[in-house]
């Protein structure tokens, strides 16, 4: 099938200068898969991307965590597609759970945001998963594919986009989901895709998992057949990051 690992480390609003400057040094000093075995992205806050890009090793490449949905212009406090692009930034993560929740972004906010994205050639990590009373309601594949019907309705190329399944419940909770858990949302997942946007985008798109992912459950979780990867938090500002990323060769 030829999905390559992926692992993304979403730093969140964490980070001083010196804090970033250990992290980037311990990731350049890692010894991990070459680039045709895992793709690694790391997404530091607005205010270091830039410093991130230029101290970072070659093979690794560099996220925003959000941009504007539709061109710059004013909008005071957002940061543009366009913007990053100039930046030579390939990668965006749109639709967290965070921002979902926190500054109520819907479905359909996050489907525009992924769908302008996409059109500047940004490539995008697009988050989805479900609430712990969602789970518990028997509704998280429903959520999940609202979620990614959202987004289907508004692009018809998936080739730049990272589908990271992150049931809110496990996200930094410790509470991680079990290899069984998320096989299954990742394989209800992939046939929903099949039945509604097409079988070649089922067998193609990278479906990662989130949520309190450490050095210790990757190779596990990563032994999973529709888990293509992981969009790590916390862990992703410690050195077992290098472990998660390792995680890959349990692929091959
Ligand atoms: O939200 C996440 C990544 O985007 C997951 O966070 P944790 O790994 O800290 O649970």
């Amino acid at each position: 099938m030829g999905r390559k690992f992926f692992v993304g480390g979403n730093w969140k609003c964490n980070g001083t200068t010196e804090q970033v400057k250990k992290i980037v040094g311990t990731l350049n000093e890692a010894k991990v898969p070459g680039e045709d075995i895992v793709e690694v992205v790391v997404s530091p806050p607005f205010v270091f991307l830039s410093f991130v890009k230029a101290l970072l090793r070659s093979d690794f490449h560099v996220a925003a965590q959000n941009c504007w949905v539709h061109k710059g212009g004013a909008y005071t406090g957002e940061v543009s597609a366009e913007m990053l692009v100039n930046l030579d930034i390939p990668w965006v993560i749109l639709g967290h759970s965070e921002r979902r929740a926190l500054l109520k972004e819907s479905s359909e906010f996050v489907a525009d945001k992924v769908a302008y994205a996409l059109s500047q050639n940004l490539k995008v990590i697009a988050c989805i998963g479900e609430t712990l009373e969602q789970r518990e309601a028997g509704t998280t594949l429903a959520v999940v594919s609202e979620q990614t019907k959202a987004i289907a309705a508004k692009i018809s190329n998936w080739d730049n986009v990272v589908l990271a399944y992150e049931p809110v419940w496990a996200i930094g909770t410790g509470k991680v989901a079990t290899p069984a858990q998320a096989q299954e949302v990742h394989a209800d997942l992939r046939k929903w895709i099949h039945d509604n946007v097409s079988a070649e985008v089922a067998s193609t798109v990278r479906i990662i998992y989130g949520g309190s992912v450490n050095g210790a459950n990757s190779k596990e979780l990563a032994g999973q057949a529709d888990v293509d990867g992981f969009l790590v938090g916390g862990a992703s500002l410690k050195p077992e990051f290098i472990d998660i990323i390792n995680a890959a060769t349990v692929k091959n």
